[in-house]
């Protein structure tokens, strides 16, 4: 339980009030298609603004812009009502550097609420020291950071609002749905990345941190679920790496390339990409070895001469016969055997190696894995 002094009221306010008064708004004011469509379409410029521009290029620097993308994606981040650039990226690259700890701002190990929103709701200590004297230097984001609840309070309702009731005269329709109801959405949106991306996916990468790599969170997001790449990879300018994977964010930086307001686009190795990828694989692989029966490993055995094995099969009546220098015990197999019982009652008490390794049959992966279950001891080698 969190004390009434610990609250931070001006994040609680605004994240309790706002879905309140979207629900105001869904009951109370009739929605039209002209404002549906003007709502989705303020939802993605809020949004991308987000992960294009606060995300991807102020606190990442995954790829350069000309001034005029970047005064536009200032524009569209503020919006969402998330803070300013400056705020937003200190809190970001603080989030980055000390991911799942207690110096994390969003730590997903304390759990989904506190991750989802819980951490704005409560006042945050200071935060550990990150670089960002590139955003004290850019002047855009210093204008922002002066201006910014008047920018917001523009961005988020004014411009929905007047776009919608001068363009086809839904005033209302245009504040509490573009306006309001979109700011919901584009904030639990914009918190999934530090929630859910979090909880549900893959371990595409690496699994020393929390990350993960889901499809439904990338959907959710404009791109940014492929979350175990990010982390992984955070000065790539790419989230998805393949091409159906949902990323909208950087087809858009990659489009604007093409007309030269964004440039430098950032890649890391593919080279490099792959090992993080083959190191999981290998990891499950290792995993699912784990749970299955490789028989005694060899150097564990027991070690028998010729004259031994001969012994013991005369003593115990176990079949045992010898390939490559291993004692196999085929007594409960004999009948089983694919090719047949003969050529293993003939093979008791030799070394059947070359038989086994093509003389009679060359035998596939699946005896050869088969029969590791039936080692029996080592052959003691010839002085
Ligand atoms: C521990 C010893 C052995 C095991 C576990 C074993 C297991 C198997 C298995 C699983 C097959 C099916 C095909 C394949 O996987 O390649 C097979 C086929 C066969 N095995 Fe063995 N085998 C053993 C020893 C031998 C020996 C010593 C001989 C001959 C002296 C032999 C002769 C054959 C032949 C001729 C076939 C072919 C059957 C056919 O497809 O017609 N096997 N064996």
């Amino acid at each position: 339980m969190i004390s009434i002094n610990e609250i931070d009221f001006k994040h609680t306010i605004l994240l309790l009030s706002t879905p309140a008064l979207a629900l105001y708004g869904f009951l109370n004011v009739p929605l039209i298609p002209q404002t549906a469509l003007w709502s989705v379409l303020y939802y993605f410029w809020s949004g991308l603004g987000i992960t294009a521009g606060y995300h991807r290029y102020w606190s990442h620097r995954s790829y350069d812009a000309t001034r005029l993308w970047q005064f536009v994606m200032m524009l569209a981040g503020s919006s969402a009502v998330e803070g300013s650039i400056k705020w937003w990226s200190r809190g970001h690259r603080v989030h980055h550097r000390f991911t799942d700890t207690d110096k994390d701002p969003y730590n997903a190990k304390k759990g989904f609420f506190w991750s989802h929103i819980g951490w704005m709701l409560k006042k945050q200590g200071r935060l550990a020291t990150v670089d960002v004297s590139d955003l004290s230097k850019d002047w855009i984001v210093r204008f922002q950071h002066k201006y910014y609840p008047l920018v917001a309070l523009i961005m988020a309702f004014v411009v929905p609002t007047t776009v919608a009731g001068f363009g086809w005269g839904d005033w209302k329709g245009g504040f509490f749905f573009a306006g309001v109801a979109r700011l919901v959405f584009v904030h639990h949106a914009t918190f999934c990345v530090n929630s859910l991306a979090h909880y549900i996916g893959d371990y595409t990468y690496d699994d020393k941190h929390t990350p993960k790599d889901h499809f439904l969170t990338a959907l959710i997001t404009c791109g940014e679920g492929y979350h175990n790449f990010h982390h992984e990879f955070p000065g790539d300018y790419r989230n998805a790496i393949k091409f159906y994977q949902y990323d909208p964010t950087k087809w858009l930086i990659w489009t604007a390339s093409l007309v030269g307001l964004t440039y430098n686009l950032k890649v890391f190795p593919s080279n490099e990409i792959q090992k993080g990828r083959i190191y999981m694989q290998e990891k499950e692989i290792e995993q699912v070895k784990r749970t299955l029966d490789y028989g005694v490993p060899v150097e564990d055995l027991d070690c028998l001469s010729m004259d031994e094995v001969k012994a013991e099969i005369a003593r115990t009546g176990k079949q045992l016969l010898i390939i490559s220098g291993v004692v196999y015990d085929v007594t409960t197999f004999m009948e089983d055997h694919p090719g047949g019982k003969g050529f293993l009652k003939a093979s008791v008490g030799r070394d059947v190696t070359a038989s086994f390794n093509g003389e009679v049959y060359d035998h596939a992966n699946a005896a050869r894995n088969l029969m590791s279950s039936m080692r029996y001891a080592r052959l003691k080698k010839e002085e």
